[in-house]
């Protein structure tokens, strides 16, 4: 018995390298598999240590949560290029904002991720076994998708207490993930956020993944990936009048910015 399992375990190992030449379907799901299982270990691993050094929910956790997801980059070959670190330096709490391609995003945000920043995720993700255990621990606001009005209200929450808790908030304003290489039309609701609470937009913007990571291909390399964290957008005097040209604007220097990282041409 045991003799078998070793030589099936040896054909593995031997046959494993050429399998993965042979095909990229099995080399994409190996590396993607094997980020979710970094993804569902890891938490399970840190969720203990969250409480036992925080005791519960808070924001705190976050710096735990960053310490851990930042070695994930050497697996998978990654490199960050970061610039504008500096614009996070703003007085008290603000609206991050940034595209939204993959799960990988979960390595660039926590590249980058200021102290006191919590994010919205979809409420689906609290189901996500010990990763749902681990970013409930971390503070992340959970909203419905397919309710505009719980969501709304959710947020307008989040306006009311980012000032006390001091806490800054990442959205994505695309609502999901999208790895066309351009941005998706902005969900309004962050930039309601902002006005309600007057505080500053941080647009956030990483390069393209499409050089190295394409599902539809079954595309996922080792690659660089540009960040750059654009100067902060005032909002003190703005409505909810303001909230579309808001919007509009931060997606227009998004947009921008992104060809530019990426080497597309603008249009
Ligand atoms: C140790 C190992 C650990 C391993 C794991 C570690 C993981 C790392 C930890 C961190 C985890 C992070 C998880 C991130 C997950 C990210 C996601 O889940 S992305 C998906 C969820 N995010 C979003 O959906 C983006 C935010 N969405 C919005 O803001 C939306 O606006 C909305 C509030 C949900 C409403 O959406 P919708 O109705 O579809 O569309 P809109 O056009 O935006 O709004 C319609 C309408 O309503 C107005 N409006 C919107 N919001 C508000 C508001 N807050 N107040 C008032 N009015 C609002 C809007 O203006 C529109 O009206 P209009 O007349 O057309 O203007
Ligand atoms: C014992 C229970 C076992 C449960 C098994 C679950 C294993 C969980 C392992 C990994 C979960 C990975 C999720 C990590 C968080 C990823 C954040 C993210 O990028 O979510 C996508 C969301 O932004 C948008 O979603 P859509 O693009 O709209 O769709």
């Amino acid at each position: 018995m045991e003799l078998g399992w070793l030589l099936w375990g040896a054909a593995v190992l031997l046959l494993l390298p050429v399998l993965m030449e042979l095909s990229p379907a099995v080399n994409f799901a190996l590396r993607i598999g094997f980020y979710y299982l970094l993804f569902f270990v890891c938490s399970a691993l840190t969720a203990p240590v969250c409480l036992l050094v925080n005791g519960g929910r808070t924001v705190k956790n976050m710096r735990i949560i960053k310490t851990v997801v930042k070695t994930f980059k050497y697996f998978f070959g990654l490199r960050f290029e970061v610039k504008g670190l500096e614009n996070f330096e703003v007085e008290g709490p603000a609206i991050i904002v940034s595209n939204h391609q993959s799960i990988l995003d979960m390595m660039g945000l926590m590249e980058v991720l200021p102290d006191n920043c919590v994010q919205v995720g979809k409420k689906e993700l609290m189901y996500a076994g010990t990763v749902g255990l681990i970013i409930y621990l971390g503070g992340v606001i959970f909203i419905n998708r397919k309710s505009t009005s719980s969501a709304k209200m959710v947020m307008a929450e989040v306006a009311k207490t980012m000032a006390t808790d001091n806490v800054k908030v990442w959205v994505y304003p695309e609502g999901t993930r999208n790895c066309t290489g351009d941005l998706l039309p902005f969900k309004k609701g962050a930039f309601h956020v902002a006005v309600q609470a007057q505080v500053p937009v941080i647009p956030v913007v990483y390069s393209s993944f499409t050089t190295f990571y394409n599902p539809k291909k079954n595309l996922f390399t080792s690659g660089k990936i540009k960040v750059e964290v654009l100067p902060p957008i005032e909002t003190k005097g703005l409505t909810s009048d303001d909230v579309s040209e808001l919007t509009d604007r931060c997606y227009r220097t998004m947009r921008a910015t992104l060809f530019r990282l990426s080497g597309r041409p603008g249009e």
